[in-house]
């Protein structure tokens, strides 16, 4: 098993990667300083696949557990379904000594991080990850949120979880669209703030795409340092942090006008990573040599490069929703090479239009 730590002074925690640890969670939760009451929330497909092993391994470590499911799918990442969750908490009888284990994709971990910031001002929180994405990235870093009809994640918080535990194991379940919708968050990685990791995606490709144990803990294991390191230096993303959001400008945007029921999170990422790529050229900071080397390894790994159908206005006023937007400007965070970026304000309009029409033809 592999540890990597968080270290945010007392919100400090451990990730714990492996294969096949999640009959060690009990174990693992009995390290914590915890009440002995549990609510897993999760939803039907991950609970039918992995809710009893995980259950019974909280309960032979003699905590009370108790579950909540709620519908697949990013459009339930919403109040009407935060809502559910606060009564459910309120009906296991939940107190302030209490923990919420969030065991699923990046969905239910935001949601259930959201959830446990809020109830009672704030119980314990842990994170089990079933998804790529959500073992790479989501878990980690405290940002819980839902989302609201205009935009992604606009009603949320930092709150840091005290535990992840991320199986391999448990993504051989995974649909194929899933893998590679969370690939392009470990992509993401290369492309902010590591060459080399770029370099070992582009020769490992196949490994990864194949799962095979070495490679993916590696990916797994090199994503969360680097958010971490990220994390470190700034939590509640006052500069730095922003980097993490790199393609997720546009991302965010193709989610919210096609009402969170079109893409992937990560697909939407990868389509965004392309356009931030073409504005860096167009600001004569990538070269065409850089941009091609960006859309060939996000559509290596099987991801979109381009989208149809949406309509580019939309896109653009969803973007002035965008939290990365300062007193009405807009800022986009672009490469400078292969593992550096930074964070731009100011893009003419006009670019924008010009890239989304290159990669969005209407
Ligand atoms: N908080 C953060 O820092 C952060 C970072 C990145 C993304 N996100 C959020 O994460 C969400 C996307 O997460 P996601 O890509 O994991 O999507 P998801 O949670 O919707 O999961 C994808 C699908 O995989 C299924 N699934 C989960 N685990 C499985 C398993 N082991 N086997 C088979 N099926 C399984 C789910 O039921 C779902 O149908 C978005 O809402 C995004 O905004 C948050
Ligand atoms: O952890 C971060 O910081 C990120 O930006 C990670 C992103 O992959 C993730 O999608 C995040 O939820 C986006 O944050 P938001 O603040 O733009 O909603
Ligand atoms: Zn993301």
């Amino acid at each position: 098993m592999e540890k990597l730590r968080v270290d945010l002074g007392e919100r400090s925690y451990d990730i714990k990667i492996g294969e096949d640890i999640l009959a060690n969670l009990g174990q693992y939760l009995s390290e914590l300083e915890i009440g002995k009451k549990v609510l897993i929330i999760s939803n039907p497909l991950v609970d039918s696949l992995y809710g009893a092993e995980v259950e019974k391994a909280i309960s032979e470590a003699g905590f009370e557990v108790e579950k909540a499911l709620i519908p697949d799918g990013e459009k339930y990442k919403s109040l009407d379904t935060a809502k559910d969750l606060y009564d459910e908490a309120v009906a296991a009888g939940l107190d302030r000594t209490s923990s919420i284990v969030a065991l699923g994709g990046g969905v239910v971990g935001d949601i259930a991080g959201f959830i446990a910031a809020s109830f009672m001002r704030g119980i314990n929180f842990i994170q089990v990850p079933t998804t790529v994405l959500a073992q790479v990235d989501s878990s980690v870093g405290g940002k819980v949120a839902v989302n609201h009809p205009q935009g992604k994640n606009l009603i949320g918080d930092f709150y840091q979880p005290q535990l992840v535990v991320a199986d391999k194991k448990v993504l051989h379940t995974l649909e194929e669209r899933e893998l590679k919708a969370g690939l392009a968050e470990v992509i993401k990685y290369g492309f902010i703030w590591d060459e080399e990791f770029f370099s070992f995606l582009k020769d490992k490709r196949e490994e990864v795409m194949n799962l095979d144990t070495q490679a993916v803990i590696k990916a797994i294991k090199t994503s969360c340092a680097i958010k971490a390191e990220v994390v470190e230096e700034d939590e509640t993303e006052q500069g730095l942090r922003a980097i993490l959001n790199y393609g997720h400008t546009i991302g965010h945007a193709l989610e919210a006008v096609t009402n969170y029921d079109c893409y992937r999170h990560g697909e939407a990422v990868a389509i965004g990573m392309v356009a931030a790529a073409r504005i860096a050229h167009k600001l004569d900071m990538l070269t065409v040599k850089e941009v091609k080397e960006h859309e060939e390894l996000i559509s290596d790994f099987g991801l979109p490069i381009r989208f149809e159908g949406v309509d580019h206005d939309q896109i653009i006023n969803a973007l002035t929703k965008d939290k990365k937007v300062e007193d009405g400007v807009i800022r986009f965070i672009l490469a400078e090479k292969i593992g550096k970026v930074k964070i731009l304000s100011d893009i003419p309009e006009a670019i924008i239009r010009e890239v989304l029409a290159e990669i969005g033809g209407e």
